[in-house]
């Protein structure tokens, strides 16, 4: 077993506490936080998760509270969207907890809203954009379907909250790769969930839209209280929001405040070499050989 060889930086959480089932977003059940006010949507306790032979990382503990926004980073590969399949419920931990809202992780539901990473649309699906959000509208539901004029109201107003009511009855073959990502968004927030994964949902999407996305998340966190799972290779887009950073790296992780993640020391330790991290003009400039390519929080600093 692989042990982790850093500590998390953020205190030691509780025990998770199996309180109440999560009822509807913005109503989340209350539970005692070692923060003290919002409740925890999602804790993990000495959580493992093996990909075959590999351990993708172990003894993670985390507590994400309502309106908390974390940043997932790490290399290619570290385990970033698989920590998201085991939120959904999609992967089995191979050892400690993991909760949402108290309970464990079930496939379907309205509790959670999932930004997939980008995936090519098939050029000829008749599937239009107001089609897709209807799936996160009513999709997850049992017998009839919704209909009516509601449904359509939601629909348009979801369309709308993203920007991307013009190209509403467009098939999904026929837009931009950032034109489907944001009606991809419209369909996560669909059931209003208490909690948001969001795998690289900037990917494809022009500088004014990423701003309208950032805005639009922070907005529902602070209006909403949905606590937000962000996995990103570029940290700068989303850094007014960061409460906290989990990095995970080499069957590693450090969790903490950016502040405290993002530094030559910690990165170096994380990724086995000299990391240099700069934080100038309400940015962190990462540069180092260890650092692979990839990671383009790196923009502006030579590697
Ligand atoms: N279904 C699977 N079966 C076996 N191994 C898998 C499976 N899915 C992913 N893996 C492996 O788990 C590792 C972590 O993959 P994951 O997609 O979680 O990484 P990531 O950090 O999200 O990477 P990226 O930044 O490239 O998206 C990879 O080595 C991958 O090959």
């Amino acid at each position: 077993m692989t042990e982790p060889m850093t500590e998390p930086v953020a205190e030691p959480v509780a025990e998770p506490v199996a309180g109440p089932m999560i009822e509807r977003p913005g109503a989340v059940a209350p539970q005692a936080t070692p923060t003290g006010g919002s409740p925890v949507v999602l804790s993990l306790t000495g959580a493992e998760l093996r990909r075959g032979e590999r351990v993708l990382w172990s003894g993670l503990d985390l507590e994400l509270h309502g309106g908390e926004f974390i940043a997932v980073l790490g290399p290619n590969g570290a385990g970033k969207t698989s920590l998201l399949h085991a939120v959904l419920g999609q992967v089995p931990l191979s050892a400690g907890t993991l909760l949402i809202g108290g309970r464990p992780p079930r496939r379907g539901g309205d509790l959670i809203g999932y930004i997939p990473q980008q995936r090519a649309v098939a050029p000829h699906t008749p599937l239009r954009a107001r089609d897709l959000v209807r799936l996160g509208v009513d999709g997850h539901r049992w017998g009839l379907p919704l209909g009516g004029r509601g449904l359509r109201r939601r629909i348009d107003e979801l369309l709308t909250e993203v920007g991307a009511q013009t190209y509403a009855d467009m098939p999904l073959g026929l837009l931009s790769g950032g034109e489907q990502q944001r009606v991809r968004i419209a369909q996560a927030l669909a059931t209003d969930p208490a909690l948001l994964l969001c795998d690289e949902p900037l990917l494809s999407l022009d500088p004014h839209h990423q701003h309208a996305i950032v805005d639009l998340l922070d907005r529902r966190r602070r209006a909403r209280g949905t606590a937000v799972l962000f996995v990103t290779h570029e940290l700068n887009p989303v850094l007014p929001l960061v409460d906290r950073v989990l990095y995970l790296a080499g069957g590693r992780f450090r969790v903490g405040t950016p502040d405290e993640v993002m530094t030559s020391s910690v990165l170096s330790d994380l990724y086995g070499g000299q990391v240099e991290v700069v934080r100038a003009h309400g940015r962190y400039l990462v540069a180092g050989a260890s650092v692979p390519h990839h990671l383009d929080h790196t923009e502006g600093v030579p590697s």
